[in-house]
């Protein structure tokens, strides 16, 4: 078990009577990638900003590397952050970029020099050293950016939207860059970002932010396999959410009246007569040929309405005979697309691929 590099104890942040941070507490293990997820405004940032020292709580505590750091500027916090524009010195070249923080220190020239190879090979931007940063490209500044905050050897590396402003494919790319350099360096990363991929391909936990709470803490695995709020079943990839209420309970498992039909939840006991939500993922769902007269549960009957290729996967949109429209997907074989517009199906689902999710 890792222990705790950074943990932010009760932290509230109030602007006059805006509260952007609600009594939070967090915990980062050393040597993890946790990225804060959250819709725009949700307070991302200003947690990051408050771990960094650049934004002090309005009550609570930042205790880094164990010691308490609350009111330590964030010079001498040991930490780092990257932006999202990255803020580079246009009037030095990538080497003296990189370099300019162990100048500043003192440190002597041959020191600097193999510190600064060093992080150059790590980013691989050691052809690039003696260009100007206007000579660059959005990807490559970036790369000079992380160059420069990992040159100190921080602790803990924060990263503000990183990749915001480079295009998808580049993105990617860098994602990817990004992994191999944490896996290198071994340093800490909080990551800020609002993008769900991001945050699912980068990430070995995921804060999914919410109006200035946290909304769950997971793996990426958990968070869209196993979400337990409706909020973050929807953030988190596509799914199929129907509302329902339970119609039996007991220690056995639940039934639940849904709009397509009864869902037979074994192992699951929810209150008896309460509204639940439940979310079933589009992969979760199997279709096949609809058979005449049969009804049964974890299952419901409709006709194909639409047929989307994505990349490899056949997308169906399938509206039941109730009205509700349902999504389901399955590889595209080597059948390709089994079932044209306008086509009798049956859908089926495991018990156990169910999730119920609370409001
Ligand atoms: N200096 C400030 N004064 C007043 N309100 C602020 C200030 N900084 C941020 N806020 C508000 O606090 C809330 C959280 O802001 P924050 O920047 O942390 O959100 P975020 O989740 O990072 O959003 P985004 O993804 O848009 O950057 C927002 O409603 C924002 O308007």
């Amino acid at each position: 078990m890792n222990k705790n590099i950074v943990e932010l104890n009760n932290i509230t942040k109030k602007w006059g009577a805006f509260t952007a941070l609600d009594n939070i507490s967090l915990s980062v293990r050393q040597g993890e990638i946790l990225t804060l997820l959250g819709p725009s405004g949700c307070g991302k940032s200003t947690l990051m900003r408050i771990a960094a020292g650049f934004e002090s709580p309005s009550t609570g505590s930042v205790l880094i590397g164990g010691k308490d750091v609350t009111s330590v500027p964030p010079e001498r916090r040991p930490v780092n952050m990257v932006f999202q524009r990255y803020a580079l010195f246009p009037h030095l070249d990538v080497f003296d970029n990189v370099a300019f923080g162990l100048r500043l220190k003192g440190l002597p020239a041959e020191r600097i020099n193999s510190e600064v190879n060093a992080m150059l090979d790590l980013v691989q931007l050691q052809d690039f050293k003696n260009r100007w940063i206007g000579e660059i490209s959005g990807g490559q500044a970036q790369r000079v950016a992380l160059a420069r905050a990992l040159v100190n050897k921080p602790q803990v590396l924060l990263l503000d939207e990183p990749l915001a402003a480079l295009d998808l494919k580049i993105r990617h790319h860098m994602l990817e860059e990004l992994k191999r350099i944490h896996t290198e360096t071994g340093t800490t990363f909080i990551y800020v970002t609002h993008d769900q991929d991001e945050a699912m391909i980068l990430s070995d936990r995921v804060v999914l932010m919410n109006k200035g709470t946290i909304e769950q803490i997971g793996t990426p695995d958990e968070m869209y396999g196993a979400p337990k709020t409706l909020f973050c079943a929807k953030f988190f990839g596509e799914t199929n959410l129907v509302t329902g209420s339970v119609r039996d309970s007991d220690s056995q498992g639940a039934v639940v009246e849904l709009p397509i039909g009864a869902a037979e939840l074994g192992g699951r006991n929810l209150r008896k007569g309460s509204t639940v939500h439940v979310s079933i993922r589009p992969e979760a769902i199997n279709i096949a040929p609809a058979v005449e007269g049969q009804t049964r549960a974890n299952s419901a009957a409709g006709q194909v309405e639409d047929v989307t290729f994505i990349g490899s996967r056949v997308v169906y949109k399938v509206r039941h005979k109730d009205g509700m429209l349902l999504k389901c997907q399955e590889p595209r074989g080597a059948a390709g697309i089994r079932f044209a517009v306008g086509s009798q199906v049956c859908l089926a689902w495991e018990p156990a691929s169910v999730v119920v999710l609370t409001d």
